[in-house]
């Protein structure tokens, strides 16, 4: 279960930094409902980049990767090679629900130091790569590939391949020719499904098959998700938060902190960065119109950063909306003791771990409204695979949602490729000899 908190934006409560939701529900009803039946009715056309809407009712894909898991039993490491919408989500899931056995890696840089570290820390015959690049041709994973490859083939000559799974776009890039040629094991990211949307498909499931997550409740909640962003505006969850974002940028709230309420979310915010700051930030709109559209996200974790960053969210610069992912319930929890002689603490005696964390958080959202800082939370009834499978897909929705009321494309990343660029020609690519000559002649070699 997933609910939305939104009294802290409440102008009744926080005035004219906030909102009256019912008022502004009704005013944007019609918009809303364009919105929502411009997504669902653009699903089906594979420009659009609209597939992991579908990619949770893909049960085939995903017993495929259950057998895939159940056949390789003699994984005790597994690296996943990938970066961006291919690591954060699976990085995500994993911290909040992986169980083991397997150990999860992820190489998502290419600071030599800790992947030597990593290295050197495996056994071959007991790790499994499994590289992600939709495109086949990010530096960042295909080095790590080289790497990795040329490690496992040392240590185990031709046996290197039992030891590699390709994830991949099914016909584009060079990866899976060469998965092909090699005779490697080769999953499927759908050419509809972007990066950053793609963790419902074999690039999150295949390595969270590895470290028990009940894939089947996530797809489960995913399809939760769908079915609230297919609902009236009164009930459809992923249009009300897209709106609160959309009223509160017009209110000069450019910066969208996103903070769960829990060390198991800790990569959450990251995945989330990447999914609104890489979909929403945006020089050019759909008609051509510069722009600049975007509100930047920020990560932030409770109760740790309370210690760190709420100093400046309660009286810093009114420039932020704050999301806060609030629990119901813990999964287990912990008594905190009596001690003698510590009696000043005994607000604290025989009271619980989780009840301290509800009241922070709770405590922290309604002083920041009493400042006047707009915040809402997500509440999740437990932190489970159905629930964060639901909340992740929310998210995905709400992206989407946004893209529509700023009337930009959501889907696209063109603001990343000059700076590849740049990397070819001062690695010295062939066919970037000009770029890499104008780069020497502006002084950066
Ligand atoms: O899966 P790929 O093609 O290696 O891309 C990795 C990441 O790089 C980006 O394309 C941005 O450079 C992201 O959108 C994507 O998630």
């Amino acid at each position: 279960m997933l609910r939305l908190d939104l009294s802290n934006l409440d102008s009744r409560r926080i005035g004219s930094q906030g909102i009256d939701l019912e008022q502004a529900l009704r005013a944007h009803k019609k918009r809303l409902e364009a919105a929502r039946d411009a997504l669902w009715g653009r699903k089906g056309d594979p420009a659009e980049f609209l597939g992991w809407i579908d990619v949770p009712e893909d049960t085939q894909t995903l017993r495929k990767v259950l057998r895939y898991r159940e056949a390789n039993a003699w994984v005790e490491d597994l690296v996943v090679l990938g970066i961006g919408g291919s690591a954060l989500g699976a990085q995500a899931v994993n911290a909040a629900l992986g169980k083991g056995p397997v150990r999860l890696h992820f190489v998502d840089n290419v600071e030599p130091e800790p992947i030597l570290e990593l290295l050197r820390s495996l056994e071959p015959r007991k790790t499994l790569v499994n590289v992600i690049s939709k495109s086949g041709s990010t530096a960042e994973t295909m080095a790590a590939f080289l790497a990795f490859r040329r490690w496992l083939e040392e240590a185990l000559g031709q046996d290197w391949k039992r030891h590699v799974v390709v994830t991949t776009d099914p016909a584009r890039g060079i990866l899976r020719p060469y998965a092909q040629a090699e005779g490697l094991p080769a999953f499927e990211v759908p050419p509809a499904v972007g990066g950053r949307f793609s963790v419902t498909c074999p690039v999150g499931t295949l390595p969270l098959a590895f470290v028990g997550v009940d894939l089947e409740a996530l797809l489960a909640g995913c399809r939760k998700a769908n079915e609230t962003a297919q609902a009236q505006v009164e009930a459809n969850l992923p249009a009300q938060s897209a709106l609160v974002h959309h009223l509160l940028s017009q209110k000069g709230k450019s910066v969208n902190v996103f903070m769960p309420y829990s060390t198991r979310l800790r990569y959450l915010p990251d995945w989330f960065v990447q999914l609104h700051d890489e979909s929403l930030g945006k020089a050019i709109d759909r008609e051509g119109k510069v722009v600049h559209t975007g509100t930047t996200a920020v990560r932030a974790i409770g109760t740790t950063d309370q210690h760190a960053q709420v100093q400046l969210f309660r009286e810093g610069p009114h420039d932020k909306l704050i999301t806060f992912v609030r629990l119901e319930k813990p999964t287990e929890d912990l008594k905190i003791p009596a001690v003698a002689g510590l009696e000043a603490l005994d607000y604290l005696f025989g009271r619980s771990f989780f009840e301290l964390l509800d009241a922070e958080a709770k405590a922290t959202a309604h002083a920041l409204a009493k400042a006047h800082q707009p915040n809402f939370a997500f509440v999740l009834e437990r932190l489970d695979a159905y629930t964060l499978g639901w909340l992740m897909q929310h998210l995905m929705w709400q992206t989407a949602f946004l893209g529509e009321l700023w009337n930009i494309n959501a889907f696209d990343q063109p603001g990343v490729e000059l700076g590849k660029e740049y990397t070819y020609a001062l690695m010295g690519r062939r066919g970037y000899e000009k770029l890499a000559a104008e780069l020497k002649a502006e002084g950066v070699e």
